[in-house]
């Protein structure tokens, strides 16, 4: 069943409804990804079984910096033709460890992860930041954290606009140019204050460093002022992005919708995940608000070479994602299922204390879905 065409929810993206099969293409990755994104599919299926959704069909494609070794193909214009054919992509995480010379630093991620995030028209990356009840926060007090941050996920920085001349020598300069579109900005920013139109707190920051980043800054500015003026309830503040790390440190609980540029959302929402309770409990969706091509959501966290491969990854960063991608694709019950799975996961994880033996990926995995 389609969904009548009314005006979209500010997360909404076009979608195949609750009553027609999911078609979702999975991505797994490298390191912990494919670990995290077996356990999310795998909840994924329980959430629909327990609602009583339409089913869930999954096609796997090795991606990554392991299938670059064995390949020497990052993304190929023909895979990226087969995901542009799915309802939505789930992603697990990408990227070799830092001291794995076999691989071009950055060429996994800029010529597979970002390449899928600007052909596919991601500009819209929400990034939920909520401490859950019983989950420890480094902070003493950390308050009632419950913020998103909307980070622009096409622009900015990694544009790949740059270079470097006289490589290797002590004259050597390198550039790598921030990019900020009128259209790219204003279509965060409307999606910013049209989300924190429907939070009980509605108020709106723009995080950025128009002090010293004046050209980016003002169109930023510019453009939140102009957004505002169309939305008289949703407050507004400007917060340049040295000071908001102190805030999201000492009083978090302040935010309620931020908006920034692409590098800053990056480097914000790993601090985010962290004075939540930890990266592996960040979820994400790389939108494409115009429903052009299929949405990626995936954990916040990366690879981590240091864990992979030992069953040791957190996979709630991937159900939460998971969550988010099915209230994307229209199916808002089985994502409150998961997301209350989550909470009640979290919670005995709390009472348990450190009484509780450690769980490995796949058993945090069917704890969380058989709460389904
Ligand atoms: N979206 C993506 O695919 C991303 C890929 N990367 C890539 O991942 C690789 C590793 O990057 P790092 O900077 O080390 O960041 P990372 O996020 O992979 O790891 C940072 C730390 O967090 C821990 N960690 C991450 N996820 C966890 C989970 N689910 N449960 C428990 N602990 C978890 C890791 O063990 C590590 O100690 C690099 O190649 C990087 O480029 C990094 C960020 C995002
Ligand atoms: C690896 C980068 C391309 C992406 C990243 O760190 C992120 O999106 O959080
Ligand atoms: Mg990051």
């Amino acid at each position: 069943m389609e969904n009548e065409a009314t005006t979209p929810a500010p997360n909404a993206v076009p979608t195949t409804g609750p009553a027609a099969v999911l078609d979702l293409a999975v991505i797994g990755g490298d390191g912990i990804g494919p670990e995290v994104t077996a356990e999310a599919v795998k909840v994924m299926r329980a959430a629909t079984a327990s609602a009583g959704d339409a089913e869930i069909t999954t096609t796997e494609y090795s991606l990554g910096a392991t299938h670059w070794l064995e390949t020497g193909e990052t993304l190929t214009d023909e895979v990226l033709d087969q995901l542009r054919g799915h309802d939505a992509i789930l992603f697990g995480a990408v990227g070799a460890a830092p001291n794995d010379t076999r691989i071009p630093s950055g060429l996994i991620e800029r010529d597979l992860l970002l390449k899928l995030r600007f052909s596919l028209d991601h500009g819209v990356n929400l990034r939920p930041s909520k401490l859950y009840p019983g989950v420890v926060s480094p902070l003493s007090q950390p308050g009632d954290i419950d913020f998103v941050v909307v980070r622009e996920g096409t622009e900015g920085p990694y544009v790949g606009n740059g270079g470097a001349i006289r490589t290797g020598t002590p004259q050597e300069i390198a550039t790598e140019v921030s990019v900020n579109t009128a259209f790219g900005v204003e279509r965060v920013v409307r999606h910013a204050f049209a989300l924190a139109a429907e939070r009980p707190r509605q108020h709106v920051t723009l995080v950025h460093k128009h002090n010293v980043l004046v050209h980016a800054g003002h169109l930023w500015r510019r453009t939140v002022d102009t957004v505002a003026s169309e939305y008289p309830q949703v407050t507004h503040d400007y917060m340049h992005v040295d000071a908001a790390t102190i805030f999201l440190t000492t009083d978090p609980a302040r935010f309620d919708v931020i908006v920034t540029d692409n590098l800053f959302g990056d480097i914000l929402t790993d601090l985010a995940a962290a004075v939540t309770g930890g990266i592996g409990l960040a979820a994400s969706g790389n939108v494409n608000i115009s429903g052009t091509a299929p949405s990626m959501f995936e954990p916040v966290h990366g690879s981590a070479p240091d864990i992979a491969g030992q069953q040791k990854a957190d996979p709630t960063a991937a159900i939460l994602s998971a969550a988010l991608l099915l209230e994307q694709a229209g199916r808002a019950e089985a994502a409150r299922r998961i997301n209350e799975a989550v909470w009640q996961d979290l919670a005995a994880r709390a009472t348990a204390g450190g009484q509780a033996a450690p769980r490995s990926t796949a058993q945090i995995g069917d704890g969380i879905a058989g709460r389904l």
